[in-house]
């Protein structure tokens, strides 16, 4: 129980393989061996044309002040698995490494980099675990968000998720992802505290329940708030729900602020269509239908095309859970290590499937803008000592497993995506204001062409490589497999 452990930290939230290998490292005296790591998605999540990167803000906490306190010591003595000269090790030992990403908010792609960190072989060890753990929920989570604010237009979007998340974290965090995806509220309370996340909600059928009366129940409710929504589902949404909104609209009338009525069951669009009539012919056309029950972009879409007459959403359980696509499959990997002439030597993962094989070597990503509109013609994936800013004859781009699909871009701007977060383990980096970061992700999504945007079936966004970069690959690729054919014939 972390209650147990007054010092508790979250050093150990990673995997024991880490530690296992830290502990080879150190043993053998390569501990502090420079390495670079990359972090990428293979796929889009929810087969989306973009992702919305977040989790920086998190990431950036548990990074800040990382140590290993007393009591994490004194368990991984307690497991028998590791020495007393790694423990002492471990006793001084802080984060020192570099870390670049994206700003948060900012759209990324698949099978490009996300997350860098430039740091010893040890310290960028033990963080991919958390590093993955944090950056492939919350991404997830922004990305599901963002396809649910593409079908609503300017409509208000109400986070309810926080009973069907999977535990408390996910729902805090969650929230703030879907904060930063586009949605305009939230229910949980302590997200609103600690974010800055404005709360909002309505109430729930036991409300009703306890009074055994909608009449009597929404009354009470309305006596005791200034901002009311009537949940009219109770027992009967057109016959006895909603005649009892418009009664106590009516008695209260200027006491309250009478913002509408909230659905949970039934045919949406059936019953929304029958409530909004009712709260017309009474006098109150401006008054909101909010509609919730397990809905997503999907039924979202179904619903708008039915004609429903809603005009809030409340979304829980698809949202907070990315009901469709239960983890964005983040990876990372080691892209270049110093070997023992202390050079930077630069490693390849080999794979029978194609999309498994990494590219090597340390790189930056370039989003590529055509300045006559300010869209994104496509992501240049490059090495890090490449500048593809300002390139006279414009810009060179072709798709890396089909080069015949290529494009000269001219009269462009480059900007580099990844950016320094912490320098030699200093945070170097000003954490935005989450309403600066939902603008940014506004601003961003809004720069793809609406081709990239569609939530069904979207165009594939270019995520290309310099031309050093592929031949790179290549080289490395033919260099691994003489070495293998090499071992092989000698085995
Ligand atoms: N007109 C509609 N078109 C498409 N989907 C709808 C429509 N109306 C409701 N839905 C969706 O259909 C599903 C109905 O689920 P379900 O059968 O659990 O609801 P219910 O029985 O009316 O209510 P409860 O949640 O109380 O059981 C929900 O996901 C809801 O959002
Ligand atoms: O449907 P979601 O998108 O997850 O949104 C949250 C749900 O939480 C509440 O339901 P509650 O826990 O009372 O259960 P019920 O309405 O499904 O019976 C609310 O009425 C929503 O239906
Ligand atoms: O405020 C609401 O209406 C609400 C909050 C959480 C879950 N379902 C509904």
């Amino acid at each position: 129980m972390a209650l147990a452990y007054p010092d508790d930290s979250l050093a150990l939230h990673t995997d024991a393989y880490q530690l296992s290998m830290m502990q080879t490292y150190f043993m053998k005296g390569i501990h502090e061996r420079k390495a670079v790591y990359e972090m990428y998605f293979r796929k889009m999540p929810f087969q989306n044309g973009y992702a919305v990167f977040a989790g920086l803000e998190r990431f950036v906490n548990f990074l800040s002040g990382l140590h290993f306190s007393q009591s994490d010591l004194d368990y991984l003595r307690s497991t028998g698995e590791f020495n007393e000269e790694f423990l002492d090790y471990l006793k001084n030992w802080r984060f020192k490494g570099t870390v670049r990403t994206p700003h948060e908010g900012d759209v990324v792609f698949n099978n490009e980099p996300i997350v860098q960190v430039e740091a010893t072989v040890f310290d960028a060890q033990l963080i991919e675990t958390p590093l993955l753990n944090i950056i492939n929920y919350q991404t997830l989570i922004a990305t599901k968000a963002s396809r649910i604010r593409s079908v609503v237009g300017d409509q208000t979007l109400m986070e309810f998720g926080s009973r069907r998340a999977q535990e408390m974290d996910a729902a805090l965090w969650g929230t703030r992802a879907a904060y930063i995806g586009g949605f305009n509220a939230t229910s949980n309370v302590r997200a609103g505290k600690l974010f800055g996340i404005p709360i909002s909600g309505t109430h729930a059928h036991s409300l009703v329940q306890v009074y055994r009366n909608d009449y009597e129940a929404f009354k009470a409710y309305a006596e005791t708030h200034h901002d009311v929504v009537f949940l009219v589902d109770t027992y009967d949404t057109l016959r006895s729900g909603v005649p009892a909104a418009i009664r106590v609209a009516q008695e209260m009338g200027d006491k309250i602020n009478f913002i509408g009525v909230r659905i949970d069951s039934g045919d949406l669009a059936y019953v929304s269509k029958g409530v909004r009539k009712m709260l017309d012919e009474a006098g109150f056309p401006n008054a909101s239908i909010v509609a919730s029950n397990d809905l997503d972009e999907s039924t979202i879409k179904s619903l708008k095309f039915q004609g429903a007459k809603i005009d809030t959403w409340g979304i829980g359980t698809k949202l907070i859970t990315a009901y469709d696509q239960a983890a964005l499959g983040g990876v990372y990997k080691v892209v270049s290590i110093e070997d023992e002439n202390g050079n930077m030597t630069d490693t390849i993962k080999i794979s029978g499937s194609a999309e498994k094989i990494s590219t090597p070597g340390q790189k930056q990503v370039w989003r590529i803008t055509r300045n006559s509109d300010g869209k994104s013609q496509g992501d240049y994936v490059a090495l890090w000592n490449e500048d593809p800013t300002n390139l006279p004859d414009g810009l060179y781009m072709f798709h890396p497993s089909y080069p015949y699909l290529n494009k000269t871009v001219v009269d462009y701007t480059a900007r580099p995506i990844l950016q320094d977060i912490f320098v030699n383990g200093e945070l170097v980096y000003e954490l935005p204001a989450l309403d600066e970061v939902r603008d940014f992700s506004q601003h961003h999504i809004n720069s793809l062409y609406s081709e990239y945007r569609r939530d069904l079936n979207p165009q594939e966004y270019p995520v290309d490589l310099s031309q050093d970069a592929w031949d790179h690959k290549m080289n490395l690729i033919n260099k691994t497999r003489s070495y293998v054919d090499k071992i092989s014939k000698n085995n």
